[in-house]
């Protein structure tokens, strides 16, 4: 599905990733963690096309996305939830999943608006709401539903409960582990250690823009005192 291989980029003369290599599989979800300014979020925008790379490989199913346009990898089917969530705030909330709606990849089954407020049922109650007033928590469910109304092939959540309430984070997670269940490839950055060795595939962590560990969820028992180290919780 995605394949990074000796990734580096920066911004102006500094350079912040130096070798970045990851792959997610059809259907895994897998996870990019690390501390603060290690080089998470740039890795992301790299493979978004919102960063040009300076070296290395991007490959998304089976096309080369290296400096490829941020339309285009959108189109190949990469949805984004952006830290900060971004949401449009004065449209409603409807608005919002509409805004960027697309089955550019003719799925027999595509994501809807009723879907969406199945899984989460706040979005419906809130439909109407302009979305710049809505909490923190309910912006980031409704920042997951856009990206889900784009019918991504890998979702891509950056800092996926970071700052949220713990019963938002619950839910947040409870949803992430339904659409692994039904097969969603997902990348997800975040901190909460405990809860993504019990839902993830795979793990990698980010020192100062290299990977500088990569394991299972076991590995990450046996590995434990170096992993929250690196991750610094
Ligand atoms: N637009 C930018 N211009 C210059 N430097 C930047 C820019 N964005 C990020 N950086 C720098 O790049 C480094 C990596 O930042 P990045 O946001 O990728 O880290 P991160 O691991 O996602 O951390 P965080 O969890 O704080 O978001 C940091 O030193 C940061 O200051």
């Amino acid at each position: 599905m995605l394949t990074v291989d000796g990734l580096q980029a920066g911004y102006g003369h500094a350079q912040v990733l130096f070798d970045v290599s990851l792959q997610v599989n059809e259907g895994e979800l897998i996870t990019l963690m690390g501390r603060n300014g290690m080089g998470k979020t740039t890795t992301v925008r790299s493979v978004m096309g919102l960063l040009g790379p300076r070296g290395g490989r991007i490959v998304f199913d089976g096309k080369d996305i290296h400096g490829a346009a941020p339309e285009r990898v959108a189109r190949l089917g990469a949805g984004l939830v952006p830290e900060g969530r971004q949401v449009f705030p004065t449209l409603t909330v409807r608005e919002n999943l509409i805004a960027t709606a697309a089955n550019r990849l003719n799925r027999p089954d595509p994501w809807t608006l009723d879907k969406v407020y199945a899984l989460f049922p706040r979005m419906k109650e809130r439909a109407g709401q302009m979305a710049g007033t809505l909490s923190g928590g309910e912006q980031q469910m409704l920042a997951v539903g856009r990206a889900l109304m784009t019918n991504p092939k890998l979702l891509i959540l950056d800092e996926a409960t970071e700052g949220l309430a713990p019963v938002i984070r619950a839910e947040i997670w409870h949803v992430i582990e339904q659409l692994k269940a039904q097969g969603q490839s997902i990348l997800l950055i975040d901190k909460n250690i405990a809860v993504l060795k019990r839902l993830a595939d795979r793990h990698y962590i980010l020192e100062k823009g290299n990977v500088v560990w990569s394991g299972t969820g076991a590995d990450l028992d046996r590995d434990a005192e170096r992993v929250h180290a690196y991750v610094g919780v």
